[in-house]
């Protein structure tokens, strides 16, 4: 990633930007840009071979105002407790802008999960699930999905809560396989809001998505759903990346051809269809109609925006851009949806799994789509008139004038405890 920015520092300014726009007292903003607690614990854990191996693992409850601490698991080397903050605070305010119940929280392990087993990942995934235990539950946190995890690991801290707690309750996790109580279309929601987001923008923007040239960085579960369903309405895909670096084809992709060689040989690099062959660099400053950055943090930072050559930005990741990107981007006119809004399907979708899992019944992946559209589409409008109304310098700012105003709201309607 090209820059160096810490999250956490970039999140506060991001709050600061919209606080300009809001009539909140300073003691009220400080209590918004700081977690209300951290856990950090070290999990040790048998090897295949029998050595003992600590990882260190974080799980950060940035607020609580608006309901249940809400957000993903992450496992990934260069997971720190200041990402972890950062991701958590986000998680707050995207839950607050799409309007759905919950919180924030965030969690993560320090960890490349390429280099163990299955039943290593099994191991320390249930030793994690144990040291969460008090601090979960379906009234109180609620861990998802994120980079490195996915149905399996939900499964296997479902189960394990579940037997520790030697009770029945599935909406203690969200993102797990339909058998074990998860949501159709569960998987798909990242990368479904992404392109729906991008579609509403290029409504508002009045440019046509359809034939739109779309550079995605990154092609696990958000990138190569958001690349795939771009395709679908009629948009060209001609850069794909990942860790590997990128490929790019005049013509377009077919998408899911690059998934299943993907699939096959590990990495989207060699796939025979494509035209040239780059670096993630190249892509992020490709000429094209839309880009989304579906990887990590800070994949753009100022230095990188003064290239970036394309006219929207789609975040399917949390925090790919530096508030430094951010700046020279709304100078440069180049309009970005923001993460908290684009990449928020995921999150809604594990609403709609939590309120099925409450009520043991289950939707159609139809229904599921048609909430979703509904709340990203309604969220779309909320900041665009914000955006109008406040006269804004960017969609993110406008995004966040819009969840802060409904955090501090549930804050003071909550009243001060004596
Ligand atoms: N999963 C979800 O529901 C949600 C995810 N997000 C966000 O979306 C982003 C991606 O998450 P997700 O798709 O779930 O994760 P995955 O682990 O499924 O995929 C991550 C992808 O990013 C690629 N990648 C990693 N590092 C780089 C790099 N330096 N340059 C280019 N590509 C890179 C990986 O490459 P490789 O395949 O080679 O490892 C992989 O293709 C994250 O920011 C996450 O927080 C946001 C909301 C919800
Ligand atoms: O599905 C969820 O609860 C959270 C997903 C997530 O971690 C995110 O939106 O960044």
């Amino acid at each position: 990633m090209s820059g160096k920015a810490n999250p956490f520092e970039s999140l506060q300014s991001q709050i600061d930007s919209a606080a300009v726009h809001l009539d909140i007292e300073s003691d009220v903003l400080d209590r918004l840009k700081h977690p209300e607690r951290v856990l950090e614990t070290n999990l040790s854990i048998e090897l295949d071979d029998g050595r003992l191996e600590r990882f260190k693992a974080f799980r950060s409850q940035f607020n609580g105002d608006r309901g249940p601490y809400k957000g993903g698991i992450r496992y990934h080397p260069g997971v720190t407790r200041d990402e972890v903050k950062a991701l958590s605070g986000w998680m707050v305010y995207k839950c607050a802008v799409v309007n759905i119940p919950y919180g924030g929280g965030k969690g993560g392990i320090v960890i490349d999960p390429a280099e163990y087993s299955a039943s290593e990942l099994e191991r320390l995934t249930r030793a994690f699930a144990t040291e969460l235990r008090p601090f979960i539950g379906e009234d109180r946190d609620i861990p998802a999905p994120d980079v490195n995890t996915g149905q399996r690991e939900m499964n296997w801290i479902k189960d394990t809560y579940e037997l520790l707690e030697n009770t029945t309750e599935p909406g203690v996790i969200t993102g797990k396989a339909i058998e074990s109580g998860g949501s159709e279309g569960r998987v798909e929601a990242t990368g479904r809001s992404t392109m729906i987001a991008a579609r509403e923008a290029f409504n508002y923007l009045d440019k046509p998505i359809e034939g739109a040239r779309v550079a995605v960085q990154g092609y696990g579960n958000a990138g190569w759903i958001a690349a795939n369903l771009l395709e679908e309405i009629g948009a060209t895909v001609v850069a794909v990346s990942d860790s590997s670096g990128a490929i790019y084809a005049e013509d377009g992709f077919d998408t899911a051809a690059v998934k299943s060689f993907k699939n096959e040989t590990g990495t989207v690099s060699d796939y025979e269809d494509a035209d040239e062959e780059f670096t993630n660099e190249d892509l992020l400053t490709l000429n094209v109609d839309l880009l989304v950055p579906a990887a990590l943090e800070n994949a753009i930072d100022g230095d990188l925006a003064e290239d970036v050559d394309a006219d929207v930005i789609a975040e399917a990741a949390n925090g790919p851009l530096t508030p430094e990107a951010d700046e020279v981007l709304t100078e440069r006119d180049v309009h970005v949806i923001p993460d908290i809004l684009a990449n928020a399907g995921g999150v809604t979708v594990s609403y709609f799994e939590w309120v099925q899992n409450r009520q043991r019944f289950y939707w159609s992946e139809e229904r599921v789509n048609e909430e979703l559209e509904t709340i990203i589409c309604n969220a779309f409008d909320d900041l665009t008139s914000t955006y109008e109304a406040h006269d804004i310098e960017n969609f993110r700012t406008a995004a966040y004038v819009v969840a802060i105003q409904r955090v501090v709201n549930a804050f003071e309607e909550g009243g001060t405890f004596p």
